[in-house]
């Protein structure tokens, strides 16, 4: 199978090196081109388990492409048809510019997956009918980069993959879209990732975006590990009412939720106890963060539902106020 990550980052590089370390082609296409050649001239290193393991992957089973230099010519290689597009890039990163390389790569047969937090990416494909069918993937995987080349894998998880309501009005049949899936699925499990196939999608990106939407901010505002949000009772009552707000605007906008977000919410607390969210960590980077397409499409969404989200509003502004992009 030829897959081709598109965004060599953290999740990028940790999917694409344990596929290629499963037998499949690999190709990834990187922002810059200093990430392209370091990636080629020196290979991925792969920290399991955290620290305890370590793999190489020579650059004789990949090959490496900047986005950048695609713009400027379509290179051969990098525009070649290709089974699987995974789509790692943060939302934020998504440009016109971007969705314009991507339908360059995409052929008639391929397939694409995006696996990224909150929403927006995959509709945006879909609307513009991009690749013959796009899925979706929620991740509880971890993983960091420390280097151009390096890559930890912090953590196992599930990655749940489907296919969205609005991505069924594709030209692929909905047996070929499942046998697709299932493919994927099972290529992952090879590949090492427990994978399930899930006709539930919408519902567990939008399980994902509500605990998302509560943990990431608030520990990015008050810089605190996951874990210390239940710690106290101030950070209780905040997480509540932000549960509440929440559910309201899903039950507003026709969202079943089957499950009840406070309990979820202090579930992942304990399980992360110790993790740094991405969001903090994107502050404390000086990085722009994913809040847009996190609380701030909950915010949309109570727009389009016509009531009032004062609480989901004003946490995405205190995010957007940390740092000046
Ligand atoms: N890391 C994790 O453990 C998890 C992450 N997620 C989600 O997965 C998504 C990706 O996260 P993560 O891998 O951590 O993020 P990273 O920032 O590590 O990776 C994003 C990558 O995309 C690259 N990129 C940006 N723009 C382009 C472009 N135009 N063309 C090609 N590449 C581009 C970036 O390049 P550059 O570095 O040069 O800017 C970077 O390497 C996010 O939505 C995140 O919330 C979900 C679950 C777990
Ligand atoms: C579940 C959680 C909050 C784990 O840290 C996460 O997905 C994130 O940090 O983005």
């Amino acid at each position: 199978m030829v897959f081709h990550i598109i965004g060599a980052g953290a999740l990028g590089l940790l999917y694409g090196s344990k596929l290629c370390l499963a037998g499949h082609e690999v190709m990834f296409s990187t922002r810059t081109e200093e990430q392209a050649i370091c990636l080629n001239s020196e290979g991925i290193t792969l920290h399991l388990h955290n620290h305890d393991m370590k793999t190489h992957i020579t650059p004789a089973h990949f090959q490496a492409f900047s986005m950048a230099n695609c713009k400027l010519k379509p290179s051969t290689a990098a525009t070649r048809a290709v089974d699987w597009l995974i789509i790692t890039v943060k939302q934020w990163q998504v440009t016109a510019d971007f969705i314009k390389q991507i339908e360059n790569m995409a052929h008639r047969n391929t397939n694409i997956l995006c696996l990224q937090n909150g929403i927006g990416l995959a509709d945006f494909l879909i609307d513009s009918n991009i690749g013959q069918a796009v899925f979706s993937a929620v991740t509880t995987e971890g993983a960091k980069r420390s280097q151009c080349n390096e890559v930890f894998h912090t953590g196992s998880g599930n990655t749940m993959i489907g296919i969205t309501k609005k991505g069924t009005t594709q030209t692929i049949s909905c047996d070929d879209i499942k046998k697709n899936g299932e493919n994927l699925t099972d290529i992952f499990q090879k590949a090492g990732f427990r994978s399930f196939l899930s006709n539930k999608i919408d519902i567990e990106i939008y399980k994902k975006l509500l605990i998302n939407c509560i943990i990431n901010p608030l520990t990015a505002i008050w810089r605190i590990p996951n874990g210390e949000l239940i710690a106290n009772a101030d950070r209780i009552k905040l997480v509540q009412q932000l549960c509440q707000e929440a559910e309201l605007i899903c039950q507003a906008s026709g969202i079943h939720i089957d499950f009840d977000l406070y309990d979820q919410v202090v579930q992942v607390c304990k399980g992360t106890s110790s993790n740094t969210s991405s969001m903090l960590k994107d502050v404390l980077q000086g990085n722009q963060t994913e809040i847009d397409y996190i609380n701030g499409h909950l915010v949309k969404l109570a727009l389009a539902a016509n009531i009032e989200a004062p609480m989901h509003s004003t946490i995405t502004h205190l995010i957007k106020g940390i740092n000046s992009f």
